[in-house]
């Protein structure tokens, strides 16, 4: 079996989209495991980084990729789609030997070394920073989360990830109102607390936080934080050793239970049983059980409805993208902890070009203080736009006004021609409204060349759209996460 039949697969599907889709949907993927399947043909395991990809690509463009990668194997090909798995805590800059998206090494016209690096929950894309040769060779910065926790100590918990350390706003006020509640009175009420939201926006924090708090004041309390495929490898090692006593004299015995990105769950049968138990056995004798997910429970797929169910029987709560003045916020109180004082007007420079989450501030912050440190400046605007110039440019030459047209029109199921005609129904003129609202967020067009582009419009009517969508974003979670999933979409 030919080792780059994903790769050939590739080429073909470049020549065959349409660029736009094809820069979308294909260049950015990670390159696919290929393996002999015996009698069932070829196996092509794909690792997409988030849901609404991995939904949009088995509807699309599954069939398409099977049908071309049967035909240059010469024999059946299946596509297996799973999401990537989240990068560990603590692990926060990109090795330089990553493995570069086969789409974007194959993408015309574009030279490999030029191209952003693939958007992957398992590794965020890092841009590298023109700066001295040093910064590359020396430590980052030392930022909290990077901390590794101390020892694998039993509980699993981080103790830089507290209450203190996490800045509170809007953004997280809920999420973080109900867990410390819980850090004050587990057992009690929101159980089990359901915490969900985008990759990066401090859900494994949070719920770290309630353990810390949880141990300062009763260091005997049996806490265990794990991420679900933690449970999911305990599971199959029980199964393999057939000592399922173990594993439940391990969880149903524990009075804080934290549970990260549960929607791993997803198609695993019997660790959702067992989950279930320990989930039956934790509530009935009080003890709390922490869940977070990339969606809320009802979203969730290919997990048991007894489950699900169960999920949203205490509390759920979203934590939502962070606005400006709360990225201003974080980056001040990082680079404070970092001894490295940041003058507001630059908090405010990188926090508006940084807009996805604070993993990705975290790191443009970290560009900023090595750029500072090695090359013995201070911190100004200069300074910062220096650091984070390749990110920036990327962002500029990524995010043209036609890509959110077509993105959103996908997302909406709706033509992409309706972004420029005229019809009025809400079923279109909404999605149109919202693709005003990312053009004047995303790209450095004013309102008039937006109006343009959407038809020859007024730019009073895209200053509408700016303020309605943005007004209601503040309001509706909905609309909220269904914007932060387009803008993680059209950043890559
Ligand atoms: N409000 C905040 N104040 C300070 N730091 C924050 C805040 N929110 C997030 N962070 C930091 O941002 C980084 C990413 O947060 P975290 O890992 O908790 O995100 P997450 O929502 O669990 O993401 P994922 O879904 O990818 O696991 C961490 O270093 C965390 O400490």
């Amino acid at each position: 079996m030919s080792a780059d039949l994903w790769q050939r697969g590739c080429e073909r599907l470049a020549a065959e989209l349409p660029e736009q889709q094809f820069n979308t949907w294909i260049r950015p993927l990670p390159p696919a495991d290929v393996a002999d399947g015996g009698a069932d043909g070829v196996l092509v395991s794909l690792r997409v980084p988030n849901r609404f990809k991995l939904d949009w690509i088995r509807n699309q463009y599954a069939g398409r990729i099977e049908s071309i990668l049967s035909e240059l194997a010469g024999r059946p090909a299946r596509l297996e789609l799973a999401l990537a798995p989240r990068e560990p805590l603590g692990r926060v800059a990109q090795p330089a030997n990553q493995p570069v998206a086969l789409g974007q090494v194959l993408h015309k016209g574009m030279h490999p070394a030029s191209t952003p690096a693939a958007p992957s929950s398992a590794a965020p894309a890092q841009v590298s920073v023109a700066a001295p040769a040093a910064v590359a060779a020396q430590p980052a910065p030392n930022l909290a989360a990077q901390t590794p926790p101390p020892s694998a100590s039993r509980h699993r918990i981080n103790p830089a990830l507290t209450f203190d350390t996490l800045v509170p706003g809007r953004a997280n006020q809920m999420a973080r109102t109900a867990a410390l509640h819980v850090a004050g009175a587990p057992g009690a009420m929101y159980n089990p607390l359901f915490i969900y939201g985008g990759v990066g926006l401090g859900k494994t924090h949070l719920i770290h936080a309630v353990g810390n708090a949880l141990l300062k004041d009763k260091p005997d309390a049996r806490v265990l934080y794990l991420h679900a495929e933690q449970f999911i490898s305990d599971v199959v090692k029980n199964y393999q050793r057939k000592t399922f006593d173990e594993l439940k004299a391990k969880y149903h015995s524990l009075d804080l239970l934290l549970i990260d990105d549960v929607q791993f769950f997803a198609g695993k049968d019997r660790t959702q049983e067992e989950f279930f138990n320990a989930f039956e056995a934790l509530l009935a004798k009080r003890a709390h059980i922490i869940m977070t997910s990339d969606t809320y429970p009802k979203g969730l797929v290919d997990i048991d409805e007894r489950l699900t169910s169960r999920f949203d029987a205490g509390l759920t709560v979203a934590i939502e993208p962070p606005e400006l003045e709360m990225r201003v916020a974080i980056l001040i109180k990082k680079a404070e902890a970092e001894q490295a004082p940041m003058p507001e007007d630059v908090a405010f420079f990188i926090a508006k070009n940084v807009r996805a989450n604070v993993r990705e501030l975290e790191g443009a912050l970290r560009k900023v203080l090595a750029y500072s440190r090695f090359s013995h400046k201070e911190i100004n605007i200069q300074l910062a736009r220096e650091a984070l110039k390749d990110l920036l440019s990327i962002q500029n030459r990524q995010i043209s006004v036609e890509n959110i047209q077509k993105t959103v029109a996908d997302f909406y199921k709706i033509k992409v021609a309706d972004m420029y005609s005229k019809k009025r129904p809400a079923s279109i003129a909404r999605p149109r409204q919202i693709a005003m609202y990312l053009a004047k967020e995303l790209t450095q067009k004013s309102l008039p060349e937006i109006g343009e582009l959407f038809g020859g419009r007024d730019h009073t009517t895209v200053l509408h759209a700016v303020r309605k969508i943005g007004g209601e974003r503040q309001k509706n979670t909905e609309l909220n996460q269904q914007l932060h999933v387009l803008e993680q979409t059209l950043k890559g």
